[in-house]
C-alpha cells in the first residue's frame, strides 16, 4: 500500500512519513526534499528567486515523475494538494492521509524557513476543502498515537 500525507505546514508530514516508512520498511519520499536536491537551493531561496507559481509547476512536475517501484510513504509540501488537480493525481498514486494539526499546536513549531508561514490562517482556511478531500483525516497530536492510527488504517 502506498500512503500520500498531505496536511498544513508543520503539521507532521516529514516527520510522520519518515517513521512510518521506517517502520512499515518501505520507501520514504519527500517530495520538498526532492525539489531541493533539484534545485540545489532552500525552497525558501526558490520562492525568493521565482516565486510561487515557479515551485507550484515544479511541485507537480515532481508529484506526477514520483513512481517508486516499491511500496512507498510520500511527505508532500503544504500547497501541494491544493494546485490544480494534483490531489486526484494523488488519490490515484495511493491513500491519501490529511494529517491535521491540533488547534493547541498550530502556529506553535519553528516555521521560519517556510516561505508562506505569515499568511498561515488564511492560507489554512483556504485550503480546509482540499485537505478534506483525502481519504482519511489522521489528527497528529502525540507522534506514537499517530502513528499508530495510520497504521490502523491499512489493515
Ligand atoms: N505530534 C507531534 N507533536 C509534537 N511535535 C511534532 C509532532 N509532529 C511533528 N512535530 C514537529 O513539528 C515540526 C514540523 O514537522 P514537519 O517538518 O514534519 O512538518 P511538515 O508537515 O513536513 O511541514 P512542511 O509542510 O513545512 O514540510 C517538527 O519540528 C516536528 O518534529
Ligand atoms: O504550505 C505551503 O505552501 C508550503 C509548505 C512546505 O512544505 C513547502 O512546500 C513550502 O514551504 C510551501
Ligand atoms: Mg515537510
Amino acid at each position: 500500500m502506498n500512503l500520500i500525507l498531505i496536511g498544513f505546514m508543520g503539521s507532521g508530514k516529514s516527520t510522520i512519513g519518515k517513521l512510518l516508512a521506517k517502520q512499515l520498511n518501505c520507501e520514504f519520499v519527500d517530495t520538498d526534499v526532492l525539489i531541493e536536491k533539484k534545485m540545489k537551493i532552500p525552497i525558501k531561496k526558490i520562492f525568493h528567486l521565482y516565486g510561487e507559481y515557479f515551485f507550484r509547476r515544479l511541485e507537480r512536475h515532481i508529484l506526477i515523475n514520483t513512481n517508486p517501484k516499491n511500496p512507498f510513504v510520500l511527505a508532500t509540501g503544504g500547497g501541494m494538494p491544493c494546485f490544480k488537480n494534483n490531489i486526484d493525481i494523488m488519490k490515484k498514486k495511493g491513500t491519501v492521509v490529511y494529517l491535521k494539526i491540533p488547534k493547541k499546536h498550530l502556529f506553535k513549531t519553528d516555521n521560519k524557513n517556510r516561505p508562506l508561514f505569515n499568511k498561515a490562517q488564511i492560507l489554512l482556511n483556504k485550503r480546509k476543502n482540499c485537505y478534506a478531500k483525502a481519504d482519511f483525516t489522521i489528527e497528529n497530536d502525540k507522534i506514537k498515537k499517530t502513528l499508530k492510527n495510520i497504521k490502523k488504517l491499512m489493515r
